[in-house]
């Protein structure tokens, strides 16, 4: 039987300090403001907004949503980014991904101010996740692994820890921030030959693949914690993780759902690295 991480309570505990530390920007006359750019109306695109608004607000910050529709030409995409880079009441960039397949990410990733840059789009702020230079931004959902692995008091120095999943997003730069903190990294993906059994060896196992279920009881170490960053949306429109959760859970010694899990600290993670954002823009602190 293993003990259910649950995200709602690692967003709890930020949040005093969230709140705490938006009031005193609030004070100096500053409001911490997080822009999200949205193409199109991906579901999980959806549930991302509506908990980032909602942990925004929580926290007694503001947001802004800019929605272009699915068929915007990049040139006009490129352009609501310069505005966006600009405009001095927005402290955090949020642009979510991945993009509809005619536009380009590139070119965006070049332009996106790297001091706004939250979510670690900029190729500026990947490059100090992998020089385990803390002074940018790491991809949100990347740092709430290491957030609920903290707020469980479970270390990864010398653990055996395996993800799944190498996107840019979390895969890669998680292996970073897991490295930094001394742990022993497999990364695994779609040509990994023999991926259950990798996965079975790991102390601290990660799905992040994007596949709904895939990660099965046999894939699984006795006592191992496994974490799922996994936001898929079945048939019936529900979100549901990248592992089985009723088959892996007894053999767990932590394991994360999904509503509920990483994904709610993930928003935490998004609000506290706006008030960096609004902190080093505006100089007060
Ligand atoms: N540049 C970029 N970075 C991302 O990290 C990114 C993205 N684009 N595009 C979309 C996906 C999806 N994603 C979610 C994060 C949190 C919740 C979340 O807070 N979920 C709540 C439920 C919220 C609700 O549905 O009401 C929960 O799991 O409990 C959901 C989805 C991040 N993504």
């Amino acid at each position: 039987m293993g003990t259910v991480m649950l995200g709602t309570e690692v967003a709890k505990a930020m949040k005093e300090r969230l709140i705490q530390r938006a009031e005193a920007m609030k004070e100096k006359g500053v409001m911490p403001k997080l822009a999200i750019l949205r193409v199109g109306a991906r579901p999980d695109d959806l549930s991302y907004e509506r908990g980032a608004k909602k942990r925004m607000e929580l926290t007694g910050m503001a947001s802004q949503v800019v929605e272009l529709p699915e068929d915007v030409s990049q040139k006009k995409l490129e352009e609501t980014l310069e505005a966006l880079n600009r405009d001095t009441s927005v402290h955090g960039i949020l642009v979510f991904r991945p993009l509809p397949g005619h536009l380009d990410e590139e070119p965006l990733k070049q332009m996106i101010d790297p001091v706004k840059d939250v979510d670690c789009m900029s190729p500026v702020n990947m490059a100090k996740v992998f020089a385990g230079d803390d002074s940018g931004y790491a991809p949100c959902t990347a740092e709430a692994v290491m957030e609920m692995l903290d707020h469980y008091g479970i270390d990864p120095e010398g653990k055996k820890v395996t993800v799944v999943g190498r996107s840019m997003v979390v895969g890669k730069p998680l292996a970073m921030l897991l490295l930094k903190r001394h742990a022993t990294v497999t990364t695994c993906h779609t040509r990994t030959a023999d991926l259950a059994g990798t996965c079975r060896q790991a102390q601290i196992l990660v799905a992040a693949a994007g596949k709904a279920k895939m990660v099965t009881a046999d894939m699984t170490g006795e006592g191992a914690v496994v974490l799922d960053v996994g936001i898929n949306v079945d048939e019936e429109g529900n979100l549901c993780g990248d592992v089985d959760f009723e088959a892996v859970e007894p053999k767990a010694s932590f394991i994360s759902p999904v509503p509920r899990g990483v994904g709610s600290v993930t928003t935490s993670v998004l609000a506290g690295h706006v008030l960096r954002a609004a902190e080093s823009i505006s100089g007060v602190k």
